[in-house]
């Protein structure tokens, strides 16, 4: 008699930050007040597993909450913490993929850290939902359905930290929030999407060719901070108060989103100039949500690093861990170009 062996399942492990995947409103309709804003406690990890008996089928789950907060009110240490943790889940050998549920408002900006930081081409989901758990058509059930499944799947090795939202797989490195309240907020801006999600299994299409994960020369393991990296936002008539404000404040690192191919006004220039004078390392980048700032003309004659292809919160975040290494602006540039 032979016996047929079936495959074992995969082990996934979800790390619960909060957001509104896991909050409650008042009623059914309750799509944009909810929440601890509104007196109710978020949901649990246990709960929100609990909710989804679906996700089952596609792995061995282990659920771990390590914050519940809306993704606003996390910070640096939170970042350390969270990267740190991910990557002792993801070097056991029992682990075959992670999914990190988190809010929605600052999900592109974790996912980019992580993309840099994650050492493991084990998958690394980040879901989130734009509707309360409460909500009429609540978009988080599929979303995390959705996200284990990714995560279970042997596809997904090596794509650095994917985002899975709305049936669309996006990597870390292209993805932005583009609406503040729709279900299809998370688009790709240069890179395009990796891929879709039907039938909860993943159909990629692409594949990021920057470098990510454990192909990245980032290390946080050994740290407690980050350098301050302050964003200066330009626009017709702005000046360079806020660049001194944040030279004061003790900023290593500025990025201006200028308008444009990185334009600024000339106050601007002078301030950012007077701040790479004091050893502040600059990165000008653009306000357009888009397209490559390439070092040339006043920016590369004044030794400025230039953003290349990305958008300024997710340069502000290249520059901290830039300036772990160095402060060289033409290894930070070689960085830019790179990752
Ligand atoms: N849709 C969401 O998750 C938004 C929420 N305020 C958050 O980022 O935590």
């Amino acid at each position: 008699q032979t016996q047929t062996q079936t495959p074992a399942k995969p082990n996934v492990v979800i790390l619960a930050t909060g957001g509104t995947i896991a909050s409650r409103g008042a009623d059914s309709l309750a799509l944009t007040d909810y929440g601890l804003s509104k007196g109710l406690k978020p949901v649990g990890i246990e709960a929100l597993v609990a909710a989804v008996p679906e996700i089952e089928k596609f792995a061995n789950i282990t659920g771990e909450q390590i914050f519940n907060v809306g993704s606003s009110k996390l910070g640096i240490d939170n970042w350390l913490t969270l990267a740190k943790r991910t990557n002792e889940i993801l070097a056991s050998k029992n682990v075959d993929g992670i999914v990190i549920t988190h809010g929605t408002d600052t999900l592109e900006e974790t996912a980019y850290f992580l993309n840099l930081v994650v050492k493991s081409a084990k998958p690394v989901v980040l879901v989130g939902s734009m509707r309360p758990s409460t909500g009429m058509s609540a978009d988080g059930p599929l979303n995390l359905v959705n996200a284990v499944a990714l995560a279970a799947s042997p596809a997904a090795r090596d794509k650095g930290v994917m985002v899975s939202m709305n049936e669309v797989i996006s990597s870390a490195f292209s993805v932005t929030k583009t609406n503040t309240t729709n279900v299809a907020t998370f688009k790709s801006l240069d890179g395009g999407d990796l891929g879709y999600m039907q039938k909860s299994t993943p159909f990629f299409v692409a594949q990021p060719l920057k470098r990510h994960t454990v192909h990245s020369e980032f290390d946080v393991s050994g740290l407690q901070k980050l350098p301050r990296v302050d964003i200066n936002y330009t626009t017709l008539g702005s000046d360079g108060v806020l660049v001194d404000a944040a030279v004061a404040a003790g900023a290593k690192g500025i990025v201006n989103a200028g308008v444009g191919h990185a334009n600024m006004p000339d106050v601007t220039m002078q301030s950012l100039k007077a701040a790479q004078q004091k050893g502040v390392a600059i990165v000008v980048g653009s306000r357009a949500m888009s397209g490559i700032v390439t070092p040339t003309g006043q920016f590369a004659e004044a030794g400025f690093v230039t953003s290349m292809m990305h958008t300024t919160q997710k340069a502000r975040i290249l520059l901290m861990l830039g300036l772990t290494r160095t402060n060289d602006p033409k290894e930070l540039q070689r960085i830019f170009e790179q990752y």
